[in-house]
């Protein structure tokens, strides 16, 4: 039986996150028909120094007949600060949600832990993910947090917290499994719109404009590097547009 070891810094992260990302990962390839997909060379493995802090950046995409890109990013900010980031893109052809998770972990505390599945389309999410997502989003947990501004872009099942325990931990990774699940089978099974196109472009479009306003994940990239990098990783990498 050949064991393979994947060598990434979740080994050197907080446990849910390193957790999290083995689940992602092992969804995707369970459910989805994966091929690679290439971000720009000097972007795949990103170090640089944060005020003498170190800041890691690693990196995996793919990409399916559903979606233009899948992109799992791993990031470390000194010793103290562990970041998962997660998105999927749909291809403009698909009437898909927006998968979109984000875990903020500071000297071992996880302060923020977000997961959605977004609409983009005008009507709000296809009918199947209101009924698998029935009664989820934040009930349930001690400390549900409030969005900012911008994330008006989330739907009702969105669930913001800081986790307060290893049950609500636990709590988080099932949640994020199931979000995940329904959202690969529904995947798979959803027939090609090209009539609807233009809409769904229009959609990812604002999804994407509204999470570049996020000044918190700005200023950790302006000050590990300087506000046009900060700039370009934002819109080019973490929420770029499909052409
Ligand atoms: C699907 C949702 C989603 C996606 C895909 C996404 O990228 N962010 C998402 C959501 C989201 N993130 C938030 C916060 C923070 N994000 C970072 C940083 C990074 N986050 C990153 O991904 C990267 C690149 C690796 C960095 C560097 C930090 C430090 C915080 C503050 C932590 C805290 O407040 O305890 C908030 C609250 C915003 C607010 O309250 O104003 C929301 C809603």
């Amino acid at each position: 039986m050949s064991i393979t070891v994947k060598s990434s810094i979740r080994q050197s992260q907080h446990a849910v996150i390193s957790e999290l990302a083995d689940i992602i990962e092992a969804t995707w390839h369970r459910t989805l028909n994966l091929s690679p997909y290439h971000l720009p060379a000097d972007l795949g493995y990103v170090e640089s120094r944060l005020e003498g802090e170190r800041l890691v950046i690693e990196n995996s995409c793919y990409q399916t007949p559903e979606f233009r890109k899948l992109h799992l990013e791993l990031a470390k900010v000194g010793p103290n600060l562990d970041i998962l980031h997660c998105v999927m893109f749909p291809r403009p052809e698909y009437a898909l949600p927006m998968f979109g998770c984000d875990i903020v972990s500071g000297r071992g505390q996880i302060s923020a832990a977000v997961v959605d599945l977004s609409p983009t389309s005008p009507q709000g999410l296809p009918a199947a993910y209101n009924l698998a997502l029935q009664g989820t989003g934040t009930s349930g947990y001690a400390q549900p947090r409030e969005l900012p501004s911008w994330g008006h872009i989330f739907s009702d099942y969105c669930c913001f917290i800081k986790p307060v325990d290893e049950q609500e931990h636990r709590r988080f990774l099932d949640q994020v499994q199931h979000y995940l699940t329904v959202h690969c089978h529904q995947a798979v099974a959803t027939p090609a719109t090209p009539n609807q196109r233009a809409s769904i472009l229009a959609g990812q479009r604002n999804y994407c404009t509204q999470q570049q306003q996020n000044d918190k994940t700005r200023r950790i990239l302006e000050k590990a590097f300087d506000s046009d990098w900060a700039e370009r990783y934002m819109t080019t990498v973490l929420f770029d547009l499909p052409p």
